[in-house]
């Protein structure tokens, strides 16, 4: 029996990893350490709550105490880390936050870790998943490879880079193993609506305005996150120790393009007019530092482990919306913001 702790597993892209654990690895007993933020909700996983290898722990990775005791009694024998401040736009806010959960707390379980595994690395694996965002922007031309030097430029992504570059200083200095991945934008089911796609989707339904940034030539590279979630289960069982894989759908969208093509599909499923919802698009101040484009090269894990993504934009989009439009009451519940009320009083 191999016991992994998945942190963030309540979270968007840690659901989902966390469910297709559950579900393809009934010998493991996954633990799922989650704070419970305003992204990170149990509703998201549901499903699999009731699972016999699956167990919920509520907790902070900030706090060291914690997390060391959760350590002792639990002996680990593989971590994926995806809890994180992860929205660019609230780092601009509030910088420390993002420096306590994503630098502190990767540091208290590369600490924990390092501490319970003691120099016997056997079988024992600290996957940490991360974002392309710690390249920095790229012009109109390139791809970001596993070598494109670092170069942050929000407090996001800076917090980002340095619990990677901790990361890497673990498996250098102490000989922990390690893997790390770099992904795109993911998009998909249960993502909190302050992301561009779900966001506008819910705004979209409730015929509120659709705030584009600047005007709105910006690039990104979108990705179902459950093509991530194949790629992260991939990674951690076949990826080798101390390696860096890029994950990316090859799938790039200026901004307004991707926004126009929600706004036809959304009508079209809303039944309204043709360019009922375009009416929405407002073009509002500029995210300051906001990078140009990120693209990634995923051509290393394809070559390397075989994957790639395995549906279309054009379907993962479909999937989305639909399920968005499905689950109207998930959409309220998390921007009231009574989930978090109602799992607090839970778990106080
Ligand atoms: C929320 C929002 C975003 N935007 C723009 C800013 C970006 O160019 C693009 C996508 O914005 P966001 O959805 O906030 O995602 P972005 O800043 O690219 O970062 C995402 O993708 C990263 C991976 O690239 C992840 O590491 C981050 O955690 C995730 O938040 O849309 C708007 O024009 N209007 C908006 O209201």
């Amino acid at each position: 029996m191999k016991k992994i702790l998945i942190t963030g597993g309540a979270g968007f892209i840690g659901s989902h990893v966390v469910r297709r654990f559950v579900n393809k690895y009934p010998e493991y007993q996954i633990f799922n350490l989650d704070a419970l933020t305003y992204a990170g909700n149990l509703e998201n996983i549901k499903d699999i709550e009731d699972k016999s290898n699956y167990t919920f722990v509520k907790g902070d990775i900030v706090d060291e105490v914690f997390i060391n005791k959760l350590f002792a009694q639990h002996n680990f024998d593989g971590v994926l880390h995806l809890a994180a401040e992860s929205h660019v736009d609230r780092s601009i806010e509030d910088p420390l936050a993002f420096v306590k959960t994503n630098v502190i707390g990767t540091m208290n379980l590369l600490n924990a870790a390092k501490n319970q595994w003691k120099g016997d690395f056997e079988a024992k694996r600290f996957y940490h998943i991360s974002t392309d965002e710690v390249y920095g922007s790229l012009g109109a031309e390139g791809l970001f490879t596993e070598t494109t030097p670092y170069d942050p430029n929000s407090p996001y992504s800076a917090s980002k880079a340095s619990s990677d570059h901790f990361v890497r200083a673990y498996g250098e200095t102490y000989g922990l193993p390690y893997v790390l991945t770099n992904c795109s934008n993911n998009y998909g089911s249960y993502h909190f609506p302050e992301k561009l796609i779900p966001l506008f989707i819910n705004n979209i339904i409730n015929n509120k305005p659709l705030p584009v940034y600047g005007d709105g030539n910006y690039t990104r590279d979108w990705l179902f996150v459950e093509d991530h979630a194949i790629a992260i289960d991939l990674v951690f069982h076949e990826g080798k120790n101390h390696e860096t894989y890029n994950i990316g759908g090859f799938n790039e969208w200026k901004n307004i393009d991707l926004v126009k093509l929600l706004c036809e599909i959304m009508d079209q499923k809303l039944g309204r007019d043709k360019g009922t919802s375009q009416n929405l698009i407002t073009y509002v101040k500029d995210r300051p530092g906001h990078d140009l484009r990120y693209a990634i090269d995923a051509s290393k894990i394809n070559k390397e482990l075989g994957w790639k993504p395995s549906v279309t934009f054009e379907e993962g989009l479909e999937k989305t919306i639909n399920w968005y439009l499905s689950n109207e009451e998930w959409l309220q519940n998390v921007t009231s913001g009574s989930y978090k009320e109602y799992y607090e009083k839970q778990y106080s």
